[in-house]
């Protein structure tokens, strides 16, 4: 028994909770210390965190993970709410969606940003997202009202601020442990929502890559690419209430790097094929960190050839196919072009002789050609190039469809076949000719992007300004008549194929689906040798991670077409030629990127 003084009892000790007493807190006020060893490692950990963008292909294993999750589980919330749920994404295809939209998202935001900077965060690495082995997204789960939680109803946003908390202990646990963790909020957040079948008020936080790191940043990586520079911590502290002390200093608001306004655009949703393998992206930039040059010093070509040496697994042939097709289009008679008709049979004629600018491209890219009649004027198909005409009598997209449904659907089948014969060969660039397509094209726009026809509908092949009226009162009809099922065209692209039009880009939908499903890369062209990528990748996500934008072209929406499939284009030089010469042109372009990443001297 403890000895007692008359009068005195024992302190009743809790038998749960806390069971210090006010004594020991007064004579040891620093007594709930941990040692300094313990504290020396939590500033280092904190310290050494980094936002990592690059990653090894090597798996986490699961005991690690459930110990970052855990971490994160242990995060303080307000009201105790707990509101944080994480999903854990490991399926390559799901990965890639979210890839693609924050590719999109990375040029919209370019787009908001001055010429440097822009230039500065295009250079930022991406390709985390698709190499990291795990992402766990962070969502809040806000469907309580606020006013039902404690401390809520004052700060209805502290839900939010608890799953932060939960990511910075998720982090600091991933860095402990060597693993590397990238908070990635390049998103439109409904498009991640929708991606992940989140229910109204679930909101995510943001993609978390997890993985072994691939880099081991002394400083953070904005700051090693000059973006900004830690502020002072007497920058950030002020004493008893804002602003008081306005002579020492005054705190300034955080830098903003916007520079014009801009539009963004919707969703994306479809089908699953498969997916860019990590291992061989990580792969392909390790190849290209060991050669004699700073990393990255090509720009967007060295990410071209990456993501080419990724699909080709490092023996991509250093040649392919263009493929071009032909088709006539019935809204030519409504005078949309400064061409005859049958300017499209003689474009495909001279590229079965070998003479057309498409054809002579090709060759001098070093890519073989095959040539496709989709319909081009005259009876008879041209000789010496593949038929797939549509067999029903078609219409201007202006009063009636321009296809049938089954016609659009037999030139999907064929242009797959194609597409995969093509992938044997190794890249495959689209090239298209059809008087009257840029008109097609920019409907197709306009219905894929939301521009208006004003702001869609080009010069074409050289278009006046009477011309130019015609296309938009066409293309605004054609909205107008085809309503609701252009706002639909992500659920269902070969409807919209089938109201504007037109057999090429059909065609060229199905070669896009088929020469990635071979693993081949595909080289864009101009605006109506893209849009056949837009529609590809809605019928098949993973499309996206083969598109190499070959250039951006002089046709209006061309740009806007490129930035909704989130692609930086390799060259831009205004061409108008369509028949695959940009993509000709870019396919050269790569064959040479190929060329010096393999030949270059390398480093231990
Ligand atoms: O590649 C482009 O972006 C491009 C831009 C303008 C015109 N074209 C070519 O010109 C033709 C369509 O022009 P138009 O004026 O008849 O609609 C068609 O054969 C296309 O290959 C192609
Ligand atoms: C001559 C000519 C060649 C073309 N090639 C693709 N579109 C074309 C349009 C014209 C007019």
């Amino acid at each position: 028994m403890e000895e007692r003084s008359a009068g005195m009892w024992p302190r009743p000790t809790p038998l749960v909770g806390d069971t210090t007493s006010a004594r020991e807190r007064a004579d040891d006020p620093s007594g709930w210390a941990f040692g300094d060893d313990v504290i020396e490692a939590l500033d280092a950990v904190i310290a050494g965190r980094r936002d990592i963008r690059r990653f090894r292909p090597d798996p986490v294993p699961s005991d690690l993970l459930t110990e970052v999750l855990t971490a994160g589980h242990r995060a303080p919330s307000v009201g105790h709410s707990q509101p944080w749920r994480f999903i854990v994404v490991r399926d390559p295809s799901v990965r890639d969606r979210a890839a693609h939209l924050a590719d999109r998202a990375r040029l919209d935001q370019a787009a908001l940003l001055t010429n440097d900077r822009a230039a500065r965060m295009l250079d930022l690495k991406l390709e985390g997202l698709r190499e990291a082995p795990v992402g766990v997204v962070v969502v809040c789960d806000r469907r309580t009202p606020a006013a039902g939680v404690l401390g809520r109803a004052t700060f209805p946003d502290a839900d939010l601020w608890s799953c932060a908390t939960a990511i910075e202990n998720m982090w600091l646990a991933a860095r402990a442990r060597g693993l590397g963790m990238g908070w990635v909020t390049l998103f439109d957040p409904d498009e991640l929502s929708s991606l992940l079948g989140l229910p109204e008020d679930v909101v995510p936080m943001g993609w978390m890559c997890l993985g072994w790191p691939d880099e081991r940043p002394p400083t953070p990586g904005l700051e090693r690419a000059a973006w900004s520079k830690r502020l002072p911590l007497e920058d950030v502290v002020m004493e008893d209430r804002w602003f008081e002390n306005v002579d020492a200093w005054a705190p300034t608001a955080p830098v903003s790097h916007l520079g014009a306004a801009h539009v963004g655009d919707g969703t994306h949703a479809g089908h699953v094929a498969q997916a860019l393998p990590a291992e061989s992206l990580v792969a392909a930039t390790d190849t290209a960190d060991g050669l004699l040059s700073p990393a990255e010093s090509l720009g967007v070509l060295d990410r071209v050839v990456s993501r080419v040496e990724a699909l080709g697994r490092g023996v991509m042939p250093l040649t392919g196919t263009l493929v071009l097709v032909g088709a006539a289009h019935p809204v030519a008679a409504l005078g949309v072009s400064a061409f005859e008709e049958r300017v499209t049979r003689d474009v495909l004629e001279a590229a079965v002789a070998g003479s057309a600018m498409g054809a002579v491209a090709a060759r001098s890219a070093g890519l073989g050609l095959v040539v496709i009649d989709a319909g081009v004027p005259g009876e008879k198909p041209v000789g010496g190039a593949l038929p797939a005409r549509p067999l029903d009598l078609r219409g201007d997209l202006s009063t009636t469809d321009a296809l049938t449904r089954a016609d659009v659907d037999r030139l999907l089948a064929t242009g797959r076949r194609l597409g995969e014969g093509a992938a044997r060969t190794g890249l495959v660039a689209l090239g298209e000719v059809g008087i009257g397509n840029t008109t097609v094209a920019a409907a197709l726009a306009c219905a894929v992007t939301g521009l208006s026809p004003l702001d869609a509908v080009g010069v074409g092949a050289g278009a006046d300004s009477d011309i130019v009226e015609r296309k938009r009162t066409v293309v605004e009809q054609a909205l107008a008549r085809i309503g609701p099922r252009a706002t639909a065209w992500r659920a269902d692209p070969a409807d919209l194929l089938a109201a504007v039009g037109g057999a090429e880009i059909a065609l060229l939908t199905g070669v896009v689906l088929g020469a990635a499903s071979g693993g081949a890369p595909v080289v864009l062209d101009g605006l109506a040798g893209s849009l056949p990528g837009v529609l590809a990748v809605s019928i098949e996500p993973s499309v996206q991670s083969h598109l190499i934008a070959g250039q951006r072209s002089r046709e209006r929406a061309h740009a806007e077409v490129l930035r909704l499939l989130g692609l930086e284009p390799l060259l831009s030089l205004r061409l108008r030629a369509g028949e695959g010469v940009g993509a000709a042109l870019a396919a050269s372009l790569v064959l040479q990127g190929l060329k010096i990443r393999r030949g270059v001297a390398r480093t231990q």
